[in-house]
């Protein structure tokens, strides 16, 4: 190991190995409270547990999330020379553009940047390994170390250095959104064939099957997608790597590994991180592997339409919010969850008691 490498490798595990618990005052005292707010016990649904679960997360039995901050982190894949994507790689670095882009509406022209105007979220943007010279831009966080991963079916997409300085870049990014006030952080992602490396770690740390776990991505046909779960059996056939950052470092890629980052830090520094799709969720499945207090800081948004998921859902042991067969990315379903959280915590701070309101509850 050089300098250089021994640095973000302790940089890393100190990042990994120090994860809080969730406050277990506060837990108890959130549910005590919960049950005997002014409502028919339960009558408030999953919104109970998940107050619960802020309180938890914030050390408080009357949470308070205020910001929430979305950092949509855009990398390329080399797998993309595979055919295994709806669309072409140069996507990738057009919707960087335009989630910078200036509209009539404001900054950003993606759905990502119309859905965090509607529920007051801050966007960070981040390059984390496109293909292509980006001009340089005020909005812009400057991650990439290559013009995309390598094709994980006969390579490792990343090296190990790569995987520690792009997580390292992540956690940064997170910090700096929760200086600027985020409560709630949204790792988000771009990366036109990210799904696929997005499979073959979600296979590899369920221990799944190839076909069980890969989806239809942007929407591939029935030819491409058996073609797509062809390349994820051969990268999991060429790699037998089992540990959780050899996993990552050899699937890729570089947005996972920022995204991995960002869930790392927002829960070092107890913060609720907000879970999209199936992308994000096979970099929490590294994280949670690395270091299980983290689902405690993890809230799954959707169920989303992409293959696997579900899967993905039910290792983690977290239950999500809503279904609305979304299947885009950019962290857009983790937008849309922020005024529920918002809300689940209200009813936990804001409600009177039975006793309070003078109500003879029998
Ligand atoms: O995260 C998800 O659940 C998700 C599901 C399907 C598609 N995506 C987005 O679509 C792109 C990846 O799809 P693909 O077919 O190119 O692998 C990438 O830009 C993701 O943001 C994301
Ligand atoms: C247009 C487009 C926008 C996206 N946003 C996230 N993934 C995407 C994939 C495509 C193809």
């Amino acid at each position: 190991m050089n300098a250089d490498s021994s640095h973000t490798a302790g940089a890393l595990r100190d990042l990994i190995d120090h994860l809080p618990d969730p406050c277990p005052d506060s837990l108890a005292r959130a549910a005590e409270r919960q049950d005997q707010l002014t409502k028919p016990r339960g009558a408030l649904g999953d919104l109970e547990a998940l107050a619960i679960r802020l309180a938890g997360v914030f050390g408080t039995e009357r949470p308070h999330p205020q910001g929430a901050a979305v950092i949509v982190a855009a990398g390329d894949h080399g797998v993309t020379s595979e055919g295994v994507s709806a669309y072409p790689p140069e996507v990738t670095p057009a919707m960087l553009a335009n989630f910078l882009a200036e509209t009539e509406a404001g900054p950003g022209g993606a759905a990502v940047n119309a859905l965090a105007r509607a529920t007051g979220t801050r966007v960070y943007v981040m390059n984390a390994g496109v293909n292509a010279d980006l001009p340089d831009h005020p909005g812009l966080i400057r991650a990439a170390l290559r013009r995309g991963s390598r094709n994980l079916r006969v390579e490792s997409a990343m090296t190990e250095e790569e995987t520690r300085q792009l997580i390292l870049a992540g956690a940064r990014a997170a910090q700096q959104a929760i200086e600027d006030g985020a409560d709630f952080l949204i790792p988000g992602e771009m990366g036109i064939g990210n799904t696929t490396p997005a499979a073959a770690i979600t296979a590899r740390m369920l221990g799944a099957a190839p076909e069980a776990v890969t989806g239809r991505g942007t929407g591939v046909d029935d030819e491409r997608l058996s073609h797509k779960v062809a390349v994820v059996r051969a990268a999991l056939e060429r790699s037998p790597v089992t540990d959780p950052l050899a996993v990552l470092t050899e699937f890729g890629g570089y947005e996972i590994a920022a995204m991995l980052g960002m869930m790392l830090q927002a829960a070092r520094e107890r913060r609720a991180v907000i879970l999209d799709g199936f992308v994000e969720g096979s970099a929490a499945l590294i994280g949670v592997a690395l270091n299980s207090n983290l689902r405690h800081f993890l809230f799954p948004a959707g169920e989303c339409a992409e293959r696997g998921h579900r899967a993905q859902l039910e290792h983690l042991g977290l239950k999500p919010m809503f279904n609305l067969g979304l299947r885009l990315g950019e962290g857009t379903g983790g937008v849309l969850a922020v005024p529920l959280l918002r809300g689940a915590a209200a009813t936990l701070r804001e409600m009177r008691t039975f006793e309070e309101a003078g109500i003879a509850a029998g």
